[in-house]
């Protein structure tokens, strides 16, 4: 099993995710909190509360993460793909696979990293929905000193399986939209790039900030249910489940709920995607 995948899936993933944190916060607390009038709003409160730290809160968890998470995903994307077309990474540009094969690796490197993914980005959700500013004398201290915290507290509070809080919504957002996300990118870069050639920077940087806007945009709706289950276990409020959780957002908040931070979730999605497939791409052309 090539492992070059994995460490390219790692390090791509984690350019990705520093660039794209502070809008992924904005997102969070737009997605969860009904406080914020908008994007700027919630930037221009986060910041004087918290200073451009609360930008960066609950990053430390997913930067270790992201290790797992993005090796997982790229490198049962790409073993996945090896297994069904019989060709490596380095053929694939004279033997382009099929998009139906494209799409079933998506998928499968998508189900597969869900379950690495879903204790993490609890406590990412938890941690950046925190809007105390950080400790001052005298000042109430947060809910959760931090993630190591977090982790132990939801352990005991709401049990070991609270961490996988909202696990199911992250199975039906993030399965298919790899899908789409690997399509989408790779379609993308075999509309410009002649037969049997690598595809250039420039149109791996737009396929892939295109590909994270895309996937994106349709995952938003299941991104929004899974926030809020995740949070349910803090604010003692029970969803019997995704199906409930929909239709109890939609009775209070109507249909627009579906699409709560969708602007903020694509502007962060072209950069970070854009900078995470150019690295991957390159790392893999590095090692040959
Ligand atoms: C729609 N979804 C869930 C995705 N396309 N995910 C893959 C992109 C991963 C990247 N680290 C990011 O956070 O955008």
């Amino acid at each position: 099993m090539p492992v070059e995948e994995f460490v390219a899936g790692w390090i791509s993933g984690a350019l990705g995710l520093v660039l794209g944190h502070p809008f992924d916060t904005v997102k969070v607390r737009l997605q969860t909190q009904t406080t914020y009038r908008g994007i700027i709003d919630c930037m221009v409160k986060t910041y004087r509360h918290e200073s451009l730290l609360g930008f960066f809160k609950g990053m430390s968890f997913p930067i270790a993460s992201i290790a797992v998470v993005n090796s997982v995903l790229f490198g049962v994307y790409s073993n996945t793909l090896l297994a069904l077309t019989a060709t490596s990474h380095q053929e694939w540009r004279a033997q382009p696979p099929s998009y139906t094969h494209v799409f079933i690796a998506g998928c499968t490197g998508g189900f597969v990293q869900v379950y690495c993914l879903a204790p993490f980005d609890l406590i990412k959700v938890r941690l950046q929905n925190q809007t105390e500013p950080r400790a001052r004398p005298g000042s109430p201290p947060p809910r959760y000193r931090g993630p190591v915290h977090c982790a132990v507290s939801i352990c005991q509070e709401e049990g070991p399986w609270g961490l996988f809080r909202g696990a199911w919504a992250l199975t039906l957002r993030d399965t298919p939209t790899m899908g789409i996300y690997f399509v989408t990118y790779e379609w993308l870069c075999r509309q410009s790039t002649p037969d049997d050639q690598n595809p250039s920077s420039a149109t791996v940087l737009a396929a892939g900030g295109f590909a994270g806007i895309v996937s994106w945009a349709v995952a938003t709706p299941l991104d929004v249910i899974k926030s809020r289950m995740q949070m349910a276990g803090l604010k003692h409020r029970v969803y019997r489940g995704v199906l409930d959780c929909m239709a109890s957002s939609v009775r209070q908040e109507g249909l627009g709920v579906f699409f709560r931070g969708l602007t903020i979730n694509s502007a962060r999605a072209f950069p970070v995607n854009a900078v995470t497939f150019l690295s991957y791409e390159y790392l893999l052309r590095w090692w040959g």
